[in-house]
């Protein structure tokens, strides 16, 4: 394995030094190492992805645990936790260990599962949690996402089940019964357009049940891609109150609004769906003020033939990946709202601490599963780091991306900072803006 010298890169706080890393180890002198010239550069711990659709297995055709992969380290993520909602369901220990597997066979990014919390996503009977939790692929993040746990009574016992683990079940909040047939965000524009509407309170009424639950039982919840402004104020109650809850945006809730559902094109539908101006204005207050913790990019490719087609048969979803970072950059930090110190806490400490993927043993080695992330830029942490050219802007194309998928809704939009290097435990996978396999 080389050595690698980073030179003169900007660290979160704003100091510029120079980075050594041998061993896959930070070190704090290396010799015969290739210098990498970050002048100007800023230097990043490896970014932790909590809300990743790999597609595999059984959508192969939209996306590869590779090419996820190649897409994610491209975005300098150095893990992501893959969705549960594949074909099979990830609700039991052999599907989760063969996830994790061709994750480190691939080996551009730890690739850690995200197991189901019922059978099948089918919300009545709890999965394999335990027998998760004590595989190889050591799962700490049970959810039914695409789907929302909304039987109370399940949702009780998964929150019950995971405290012996330090687990945690991460919600798609969505009250099924006030969405059916919903096409986009319920307000002005769905009325306008005669579509039918996902109203806030869907999301709201169930984050607050789950807070509520969670405080009942003393255990953690997650809240998957917050979209309103009234689910801000919820967890900023339940924070308030002690309950031990957490939350996730989507860059893509970050930016865009329900007025783009006026083009019927299908590349701008998702769930949740995107909201209203006010609501991106909450939600971005609230990852600036810490009540939402962290930035997941939901990244949900899909085949041509499930989104060039018309809007109420199009399944919902984005790719997210590639576009995560300079999109956060876009409107967090250019907007003055997000230092980088925050965007190295809410992209990668925050996130890989929900997902329990932090934790080192004495001889400064991942404990076991995914390994460790999220970990501070100091001597004797692995080197997952990734380096970023904050002022270079690019141009994104759909054909461009590494993603099997073409479903971005930003083509054609320029955005500023582009990823020079993605370093997995002091390999590169990303180096000059290419992936290295
Ligand atoms: N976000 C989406 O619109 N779709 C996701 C499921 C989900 O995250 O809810 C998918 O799997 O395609
Ligand atoms: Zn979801």
């Amino acid at each position: 394995m080389s050595n690698y010298l980073i030179r003169g890169a900007t660290f979160p706080d704003g100091t510029a030094k120079d980075l050594a890393v041998e061993n896959g180890l930070i070190v704090e002198k290396t010799e015969n190492a290739e210098v990498i010239d970050a002048e100007g550069l800023r230097l990043l711990p490896g970014l932790v992805d909590l809300h990743t659709h790999l597609r595999q297995p059984g959508r192969e055709d939209a996306e590869t645990i590779e090419t996820g992969s190649r897409a994610a380290a491209l975005g300098g993520y150095t893990a992501v936790c893959a969705m549960a909602n594949t074909d099979p369901v990830a609700d039991a220990a052999g599907i989760v260990e063969q996830v994790w597997r061709l994750g480190r066979e691939v080996g551009l990014v730890d690739v850690q599962p995200i197991g189901a919390v019922t059978l099948g996503l089918n919300g009545e009977r709890l999965a394999e949690l335990g027998a998760m939790a004590e595989s190889a692929a050591r799962v700490r993040v049970f959810s039914d996402d695409g789907h929302c746990v909304h039987d109370a009574a399940v949702m009780r016992r998964a929150l019950e089940y995971v405290k012996a683990f330090d687990g945690v079940i991460a919600q798609h909040a969505e009250d099924p019964k006030l969405t059916v047939g919903a096409q986009m965000n319920e307000g002005e524009q769905s009325a306008q357009l005669g579509l039918a509407g996902w109203p806030a309170v869907a999301e709201e009424a169930i984050i607050a049940r789950d807070a509520l639950l969670a405080a009942h039982v003393g255990s953690r919840l997650h809240v998957c891609h917050v979209s309103t402004a009234g689910s801000v104020e919820v967890l900023r109650w339940a924070k308030g109150r002690g309950i031990r809850v957490t939350a996730e945006v989507t860059p893509h809730h970050l930016l865009l609004t329900d007025e783009l559902a006026a083009t019927y094109d299908p590349v701008y539908k998702v769930n949740p769906p995107l909201r209203t101006a006010e609501d991106v204005t909450a939600l971005r207050e609230a990852l600036a003020d810490g009540t939402i913790d962290a930035v997941a990019t939901d990244h949900a490719p899909h085949a041509r033939e499930d989104k060039e087609c018309e809007w109420a048969a199009a399944r919902p979803g984005m790719l997210g990946l590639e576009t995560a970072l300079p999109i956060v950059i876009r409107t967090m930090v250019e907007t003055g709202l997000l230092d980088w110190q925050g965007v190295a806490d809410r992209m990668s400490h925050a996130p890989a601490r929900i997902a329990g993927l932090t934790g080192l043993t004495g001889n400064g080695r991942a404990t076991s599963g995914a390994g460790a992330h999220g970990r501070p830029l100091a001597v004797g942490e692995p080197a997952n780091l990734t380096l970023v050219d904050p002022s270079a802007r690019w141009t994104v194309t759909p054909d461009g991306l590494a993603s099997i998928s073409r479903n971005t809704p930003y083509a054609g939009l320029e955005l500023p900072g582009t990823i020079v290097a993605t370093f997995l435990r002091g390999r590169p996978t990303v180096l000059d803006g290419k992936a290295q396999a």
